[in-house]
């Protein structure tokens, strides 16, 4: 097995010490590449650039659509935009959670965990950022952060949350948007993440595990399991819920383009957003390329589904079949932006955070060769050599395990953001509207309060509550000690938390049962 890429996830940026050295991990970040860069700007100055760039941004984008969106959208992209001025010129208000006083956005893109934990360390449960210009509270308090997650949820939105900015790839998607919109799409692909339809997936799960054993593993050798597994991800999640087999060839195109965005979104962090996507640079060239690229395979993906369903009377066989044929009250069905907002959310949301999970489970596995050993041997006494499928997988209880402590100390999701949409208290702090709050998943997991020796790799950690309930249970309600949301929390949680948790069980059974695993150079 060769060395692991970063754990990047779509709301994060790419960061060298995601990377423990011991995995060996590749260096040549891109946020940090880009930091140097940036470190000639003095904060004041970058502010007031962003600001700028953001207004300019509003009124030249509107003005380009303006047939498409409107004048009201300009009104609405300016009232943001001066909103934001409004946030960078008020000073922090009394009863904003204690922390640093300067703006530490240059120390966050620096090392974005490291900092986290650092300020969590100096600060506590709850600290008060300024950030980039914004206001940000940061939590890891269990309590706060369920309010935020959970109690609070109507309060605290995606809309307006610093640092996730809504983009030409996810568009109005699942994961972006808010109210209606957002309860409507929701409400549409729940019934694809059930757990009937979840268990219709797994023999595809298995197949396309095996059939990547079969082509790239057979023999010994040394294999990138990252690059594997996003292709493997791909093929899964086109399969599943799109109802269409990719060629090796358009999967390579598509997870290359997914990886070109990621890289797009870690320089636009490292950089501040300064440049509006728009803007003629080489990098907005790039990702424009990469997002053209992806719009023309799901246009395809959808087209050819339409094309299919019109031509045989077959009840939905999928999520996209689902989307295809649903109508609102008034007889309308979505529009083909819409479908391609969702379909791009799922790849976007769904496959490379599998395959960064995918990843780490192995990395540990092969570090850990007692712990593979033991999960080797629980598929041979419960499996028998057969192949893994729903009802075989729930027996696997080490394997559970094994996915729930890799989850714990690599949540591919570092931190999920939120946004104040009125002035609200929170633990006794007052927060104005427009505050973002970050929760981190990150720097919980690994709260000596709530994890004992939480630094270690301990998939016998989780066994005593894995008698007792199925692993489902413990990412739901965050964990049994408050601590614990992988998969985010509340209304807004993973859609895709069973689908990702049975593809990892089968997939790494499938791979256990054929393979061995070591770290290269070992
Ligand atoms: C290990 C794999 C995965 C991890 C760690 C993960 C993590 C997360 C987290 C933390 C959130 C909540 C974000 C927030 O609160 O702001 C989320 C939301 C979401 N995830 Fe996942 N995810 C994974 C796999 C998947 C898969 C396989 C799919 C679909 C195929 C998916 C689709 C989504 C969608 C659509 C949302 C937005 C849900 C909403 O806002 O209603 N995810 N994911």
């Amino acid at each position: 097995m060769s060395s692991l890429p970063c754990p990047a996830q779509p709301n994060s940026c790419h960061t060298a010490d995601c990377c423990p050295s011991e995995f060996g991990a590749q260096g040549g970040c891109t946020g940090r590449r880009r930091m140097q860069g940036l470190q000639q700007h003095s904060l004041q100055r970058y502010s007031i650039y962003r600001t700028i760039y953001d207004l300019w941004s509003a009124v030249i984008e509107t003005a380009l659509q303006e047939g498409a969106r409107g004048s009201q959208d300009l009104v609405a992209s300016t009232e943001q935009a001066l909103a934001r001025v409004n946030r960078l010129l008020t000073p922090l208000p009394e009863g904003f959670p204690a922390g640093p006083s300067d703006d530490v956005v240059l120390d966050f893109l620096r090392s974005p965990l490291g900092f986290l934990d650092r300020v969590v360390q100096q600060y506590g449960g709850s600290v008060g950022l300024r950030l980039g210009g914004e206001r940000v509270v940061l939590l890891t308090d269990p309590a706060l952060s369920r309010q935020v997650l959970i109690d609070l949820a109507a309060t605290f939105g995606k809309e307006g949350t610093a640092f996730f900015p809504g983009s030409s790839l996810a568009g109005n998607g699942l994961l972006v948007s808010d109210g209606p919109v957002w309860r409507r799409q929701r409400q549409l692909s729940n019934p694809a993440f059930r757990r009937s339809a979840i268990d219709s997936y797994a023999q595809a799960m298995g197949s396309a595990t095996r059939q990547m054993l079969a082509t790239g593993w057979s023999g010994s050798g040394r294999r990138d399991v990252y690059s594997d597994f996003n292709a493997l991800t791909l093929q899964i999640t086109t399969e599943a819920l799109f109802g269409k087999n990719l060629t090796a060839d358009q999967g390579a195109k598509v997870t290359g383009a997914i990886g070109t965005a990621f890289d797009f979104f870690a320089g636009q962090a490292s950089t501040g957003f300064i440049i509006p996507e728009w803007f003629p640079t080489p990098e907005n060239f790039q990702y424009r390329g990469a997002v053209a690229s992806l719009d023309s395979a799901v246009y395809g993906i959808i087209d050819s589904r339409q094309r299919e369903l019109s031509l045989s009377a077959q009840p939905p066989q999928c999520l996209l079949d689902n989307l295809l044929m649903t109508e609102d009250d008034s007889g309308r069905g979505m529009s083909r932006e819409a479908l391609r907002d969702e379909l791009m959310t799922l790849l976007v949301a769904g496959q490379e955070t599998s395959a960064i999970l995918l990843a780490w489970t192995c990395a540990y596995l092969a570090h850990h060769p007692a712990v593979q050993a033991r999960a080797a041997e629980e598929l041979l006494q419960v499996l028998d050599g057969a192949e893994p499928l729903p009802a075989n997988v729930q027996e696997l209880r080490y394997l559970q395990a094994v996915v729930l402590e890799t989850l714990r100390l690599r949540p591919p999701a570092y931190i999920v953001g939120r946004c104040a949409a009125t002035d609200v208290s929170l633990g006794g702090h007052q927060l104005p509207k427009g505050t973002t709050v970050l929760v981190s998943p990150w720097v919980m997991h690994r709260d000596p309060q709530h994890w004992s020796q939480p630094e270690a790799f301990l998939p016998e950690r989780w066994l005593d509550q894995l008698a007792a309930k199925p692993a489902m249970a413990e990412l739901s309600n965050m964990g049994t000690n408050g601590a614990y949301l992988p998969f985010g929390a509340g209304p807004r949680n993973c859609i895709g938390t069973g689908f990702a948790m049975m593809e990892a069980l089968v997939v790494l059974a499938s791979m256990l049962q054929e393979a061995a695993m070591s770290l290269s150079g070992s």
